[in-house]
């Protein structure tokens, strides 16, 4: 429950007005709704005693019949405008919990949001804020609107036709209702949590079984991976057919209650009117409002079918937006100190969170300008392992990290960044044009001129493809798909050096490519950033030709 006060309040938090006027006339439109079966039940009623009794000349049909017509078209205005407060705020409600996700993700560890796949990662940006949108609309409004407007409905018939009434209506409400609500949220909790992990199991199968399609099929595994898929589709089948003919349950537990609402109701008001205490129509009124009262319990039912849902889309949501800020250093530097080498590492060691060894301990390097110093090291040595930590995107355990003449963790990140860049092993691309993949390099909004491009192009050995392919407007599939996996490489090297780095790691750069490529790539981009410090992470033996030293690491 406190996973969904928190986020109530976080959602209303942007919204207050516009969720307190749609609670108003949430509760509006109920209070309307019972008004109008209850006039118009008083209207007939009086009509037929005075048809009966012969004074239906003086009967006055015009003020009550305009009353009904009102309520009718005031309850329609009030519901068109608490439709369009409530939907509108949380929609903006929602959206703003979609970025505070975003940024969320965001600042997670590094490994960790490599470990984030991305079926996963769309799941809690679609399906779990999507599981919310009901919280305010189908369960706390309706929840608030459904209190006040029986709280409303006891005062009224208390004062119009007494507190025996008034109580039985309200205390029946009170039991059948709350059982009925109960018992909904309990028994939908199973089914609605199985429909939800099938749909996002559908959705994360679906899109894994499309990327490794190439893998599945030659190894004689796409129809079952299929078949997995259509399984999930079938589970989510079964658990919304469960949940709909719990649906109808409870609507018929809600029907009696308000049948015997109703009927409890009638007997007390026809004891009272049999007596002389109140007339006949206003005997009826207390029957008309008792069974106009069942709307307030309707939509707070399917709010209560999710609550399962939403508790946990809920938990899954807040344990992302709630990821710690950044803390920026206190006193960042503003400019490296030019006297100082580009980067010093000393007796660097980095252990795993929870793992039982270091993946490398003891690193000590130091890189200048102008530098091509290689990292080498069997497989699994922690090469790339010792390229993040030298990144500033995970912490050393121990040692010194010296980033020109400044520990690298006092670095404000965005002065880091410009600083350093890294071109990891499995870089990735967009969709999109080549121009847009490059211009990822530069910061938001600033333009990438075209000679720039073809420069930084050219440097990797890449000109030509691209001009075959038609220049820098050429388009890439999802996710970079349409080059080779050589040119795909070359085109994020291409792309991590318009950001004229002082220091470019590369993790693996020449691999995919034959020796005269990977010569001319590496050749290409030590002339076009004649300044930067290289360190390289290569398994290539001609690579190591162009080095100005190299470190074994392991
Ligand atoms: N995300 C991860 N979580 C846990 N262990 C990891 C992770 N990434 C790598 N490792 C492990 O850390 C060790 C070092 O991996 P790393 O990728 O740094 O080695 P490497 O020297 O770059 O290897 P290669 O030359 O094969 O690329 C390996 O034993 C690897 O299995």
């Amino acid at each position: 429950m406190k996973t969904l006060l928190t986020l109530t309040t976080r959602l209303i938090a942007g919204q207050k007005w516009s969720f307190l006027r749609g609670l108003a006339l949430s509760f509006l439109v109920l209070a309307m709704g019972a008004a109008l079966l209850g006039l118009s039940g008083w209207f007939v009623t009086a009509a037929a005693v005075a048809g009966i009794t012969g004074l239906g000349l003086d009967f006055d049909f015009f003020r009550p019949s305009a009353g009904v017509r009102g309520l009718a078209l005031g309850r329609a205005v009030a519901r068109y405008g608490e439709r369009l407060l409530t939907h509108d705020a949380t929609l903006r409600a929602l959206a703003d919990l979609r970025i505070a996700l975003m940024d969320g993700v965001a600042r997670r560890p590094h490994e960790e949001q490599a470990r984030l796949r991305g079926a996963q990662a769309l799941n809690r940006l679609t399906s779990d804020v999507d599981a919310l949108d009901g919280l305010l609309l189908r369960l706390v409004l309706p929840f608030l609107a459904a209190g006040m407007v029986q709280l409303s409905a006891l005062l009224m018939l208390w004062w119009l036709e007494g507190l025996p009434i008034g109580l039985a209506v309200f205390l029946i409400y009170l039991v059948g209702g709350g059982f009925g609500l109960i018992w909904v949220a309990r028994a939908a909790r199973h089914d609605a949590r199985a429909a939800e992990t099938a749909l996002q199991n559908i959705r994360r199968r679906a899109l894994e079984t499309m990327r490794a399609r190439a893998d599945l099929a030659v190894a004689g595994q796409l129809e079952a991976a299929t078949a997995q898929t259509l399984a999930e589709v079938e589970a989510d089948a079964l658990a919304r057919r469960n949940l709909e003919a719990l649906d109808r349950r409870v609507a018929a537990v809600i029907s009696l209650t308000t049948a015997l609402a109703g009927a409890a109701a009638l007997a007390i008001a026809g004891q009272m009117a049999m007596a002389g205490q109140i007339t006949p129509a206003r005997a009826a009124v207390g029957l008309f409002v008792a069974l106009a009262l069942a709307e307030s319990l309707m939509l707070l039912r399917r709010g209560m079918a999710e609550i399962g849902r939403m508790q946990e889309a809920g938990a899954r949501v807040l344990a992302l937006t709630d990821t710690p800020e950044r803390t920026e250093p206190e006193n960042p530097r503003s400019a490296p100190d030019p006297t100082a080498p580009l980067l010093v590492a000393r007796a660097l060691s980095f252990t795993r969170p929870a793992a039982a060894r270091p993946v490398f301990t003891n690193l000590t390097l130091e890189l200048h300008p102008g530098e091509t110093v290689f990292l080498t090291g069997p497989s699994g040595a922690g090469k790339s392992t010792a390229l993040a930590v030298l990144a500033g995107l995970m912490a050393p355990d121990d040692g010194e990290l010296m980033l020109a003449g400044q520990p690298l963790a006092h670095w404000p990140e965005a002065k880091l960044r410009s600083m350093l860049t890294m071109v990891p092993q499995r870089s990735q691309l967009i969709g999109g044009t080549i121009a847009e993949n490059l211009a990822l390099a530069l910061p938001m909004g600033e333009d990438l001129p075209d000679a720039e491009a073809w420069a930084a192009l050219r440097a990797v050995a890449l000109d030509e493809v691209i001009d075959a392919r038609g220049g820098l407007g050429a388009l890439l599939g999802e996710g970079g798909t349409g080059l080779s996996g050589g040119q795909s490489k070359r085109l994020a090297l291409a792309r991590a050096a318009l950001r004229k780095p002082k220091i470019l790691l590369l993790d693996e750069p020449t691999e995919g490519l034959d020796a005269e490529t990977a010569r001319a790539t590496l050749t290409g981009l030590r002339a076009l950033l004649p300044e930067s410090a290289f360190l390289v992470v290569s398994h290539r033996t001609p690579d190591l030709a162009l080095a100005t030293r190299s470190i074994p690491l392991g």
